[in-house]
């Protein structure tokens, strides 16, 4: 901030600024009548004209001016002894605004000329002589910090840092304002890249993902508003405290999945060592034969009879056709190719004996009864779900599938011990949703997406990862995670590995700076670290500040936690209250017994009320102000992997984190 002896000058710069903030605003506000005012009637079809309904409508929701968020966050003042080309001054805001003369009031943030906003340093001005940021209060610009870039070092900023420790009420903001510059290079890597970040709680994983959706829609706007880009989630519950970054930037055509969503919904569960092995990626290979195996040696030739003509193929000629397309198509393809091929060598007899058939008579012959009689012989339709049913029903199918890749007791994981009637039937587990996912795309090619972002992808079986990674074959993915924080018995390892599974190559990177939890909590949760991810290095914290964490050793933990939030509720920001699953329901007794108003998290999500009652197995991405851990052994009991549980509950605090037990603390936090 400005010295005092400059405080006239900063009033006068101030009120500037604040008349440009008007002038955005009125421009803004004329750019989205002009798109309220366009008509869609000029259409040619009513396809045409809903197709440029719903766009002009996307534009109009696109120029919408949130009066809470400010329209531009930063100035860039360039060096003008450079002779360059850059205009003198630049807004830097979400979007481009311009006023009725085409001259632009705010650059859009991800426009080429704002790079320099988020990277300019010291060490390379990139031609700025002044950078500027602007600190607001619900949309009223309240001050300016400026920084020279004349080599000087930079000290840090309080605009950055207030905005950093803002104490959070709703669902997750963007972040734009306050990109850094090590998160920037990831956001801005180019669409063809692949990029796979690993990095510690709080170090803006789920943060960056997002703008980078929002950097390539705006970048790539065409190809990608086609080939469509897909932000793949956890749960629910996170993916609505993500839903509104996207739509703040003016982003409203993002789609946002949960796996379950891309592969269709569970109705059955089974033991977790079988969903690990139903994961494992040798079942990819144990599919592919199984399909294939409904192959068959014909039976009988071809005879097809036109008028009083016969048409014979003899059986060793379909053998030949059918071992020529054999693996080199997808199998649906190649029945549908075998069904031509068959009608054309009929073709060739046709002509051979003089006659001169046309197309129609050639699409007549491969829809005749003979034609498809012999190709359902040899090479039948079938179902991925006949399939699977067949494999975990059938041990001698199974075992053929599986010779050489699994070994007797694992194909005995596989059976089922009561299989269902018929695939129809069949209650298929998140796991099996996988594989019938490889099998439908061994039968028929899964559409790629242009472009990926999959958070907590440390979680994913490798089986997972293939159907993620179809739908960015002919794309690229941003693929986030931390591999402290994989709960899963399948949990990835390595980076390399998931890279390997999804398909791409891509460049893995780490973020080691937290935002979210102060240095207290995060050191104290680090000492899970040696247990989880002996590999991975103590993330730092940005976050100062003592006094931020609290362990109590109490006689009952329910008592002890109505206590602590009612403390807590009389200081700013939200509050979570997490647990093991299993304590949920009577905690939310007691707290309801002593008026403590909260809302129960469900993987469906959660609405209103400050008090949030979080199961641990939900908690993952979220975050609150203020966080009270209930007995942190029980959370380490509940699962095999309950120790990186526990590392995921204990960094989910921006500013307190109250820890509280009756029974020992787990060992590892010693
Ligand atoms: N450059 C930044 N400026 C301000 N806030 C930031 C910045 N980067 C991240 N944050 C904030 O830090 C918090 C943590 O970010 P985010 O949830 O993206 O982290 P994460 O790495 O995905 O965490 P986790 O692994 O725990 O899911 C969020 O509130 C986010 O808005």
């Amino acid at each position: 901030m400005p010295g005092e002896a400059d405080v006239p000058k900063t009033l006068e710069t101030l009120e500037a600024e604040r008349a440009h903030l008007g002038k955005a605003r009125e421009a803004l506000r004329g750019m989205r009548e002009h798109a309220e005012s366009l008509s869609a009637d000029a259409a040619g079809d009513w396809v045409s004209r809903q197709v440029l309904e719903s766009l002009l409508d996307q534009r109009v929701r696109a120029l919408a001016d949130h009066p809470d968020t400010p329209l531009f966050f930063g100035r860039l003042d360039h060096r003008s002894d450079l002779g360059a080309e850059l205009p003198e001054t630049v807004h830097v805001g979400r979007r481009h605004v311009h006023d009725e003369e085409g001259l632009a009031l705010v650059l859009d943030w991800r426009a080429p000329v704002s790079r320099a906003f988020y990277r300019a340093g010291p060490r390379d001005p990139m031609g700025v002589a002044r950078r500027r940021r602007f600190g607001f209060d619900r949309g009223e610009l309240t001050g300016f910090e400026d920084e020279p870039l004349d080599g000087r070092e930079l000290g840090p900023s309080r605009l950055l840092t207030e905005e950093i420790e803002r104490p959070r009420t709703g669902p997750m903001r963007d972040i734009v304002a306050t990109i850094q510059p090590e998160q920037d290079v990831i956001v801005r890597a180019e669409l063809s890249e692949t990029v796979c970040v690993q990095g510690a709680p709080g170090t803006g994983k789920t943060a960056v993902g997002l703008h980078r959706a929002a950097y390539l829609l705006f970048a790539h706007r065409e190809r990608l508003s086609r080939a469509g880009v897909l932000i793949v989630g956890p749960n629910r519950a996170f993916l609505s405290y993500i839903a509104s970054v996207l739509p703040a930037l003016g982003e409203v055509r993002v789609d946002q999945a949960t796996v379950d969503d891309l592969l269709g919904i569970p109705t059955g569960t089974e033991a977790l060592s079988v969903a690990a092995l139903k994961g494992d990626v040798r079942l990819a290979e144990v599919l592919r034969k199984a399909l294939w195996m409904h192959l068959r040696k014909p039976e009988t030739g071809l005879l097809f009879v036109k008028g009083g003509s016969r048409y014979r193929i003899p059986d060793h000629e379909i053998r030949e056709l059918v071992s020529s397309l054999r693996g080199t198509t997808r199998y649906g393809a190649g029945r549908h190719t075998l069904t031509q091929r068959l009608a054309h060598r009929v073709l060739v007899q046709m002509e051979q004996r003089g006659e001169a058939p046309d197309d129609r008579v050639h699409d007549a012959v491969a829809r005749s009864k003979a034609v498809k009689a012999v190709v359902e012989q040899v090479w039948p339709k079938v179902t991925p779900q006949q399939i699977l049913h067949r494999l975990f029903s059938d041990a001698e199918f199974l075992a053929q599938a599986a010779r050489g890749l699994l070994d007797e007791e694992e194909q005995e994981l596989l059976r089922w011990r009561r299989a269902p009637r018929s695939a129809r039937s069949a209650k298929w587990t998140p796991a099996d949703l996988a594989l019938l996912d490889e099998l439908a795309d061994l039968v028929e090619r899964t559409g790629s997406l242009g472009h990926l972002v999959v958070d907590e992808a440390q979680d994913l079986s490798p089986m997972q990862l293939r159907a993620l990674g179809r739908r960015c074959a002919t794309g690229s993915a941003t693929v986030l995670g931390d591999l402290a924080q994989g709960t899963t018995p399948w949990a990835a390892r390595t980076w390399r590995e998931v890279l390997v599974h999804l398909g791409q190559e891509g460049e893995v990177t780490e973020l080691t700076l937290g935002f979210r939890v102060p240095r207290e909590v995060l050191d104290y949760a680090a000492r899970l670290l040696p247990s989880v991810a002996p590999e991975l290095a103590a993330p730092r914290s940005l976050r100062g500040g003592p006094g931020t964490l609290s362990v109590r050793k109490v006689r009952d933990v329910h008592d002890a936690a109505v206590t602590a939030l009612l403390e807590l509720q009389a200081r700013d920001g939200s509050l979570g209250v997490v647990v093991a699953d299993d304590r949920l329901e009577e905690l939310g007794k007691t707290l309801e017994a002593n008026g403590v108003d909260h809302a129960v998290l469900t993987a469906e999500g959660v609405a209103g009320e400050r008090v949030h009652l979080v199961p641990a197995t939900l908690a993952k991405g979220l975050e609150y102000d203020h966080v009270v851990v209930a007995e942190p052994a029980e959370i380490v009991a509940a699962e095999e992997k309950g120790l990186a549980r526990l590392y995921v509950v204990l960094t989910r605090a921006v500013t307190s984190l109250t820890v509280l037990h009756h029974e020992p603390l787990p060992v590892e936090l010693g």
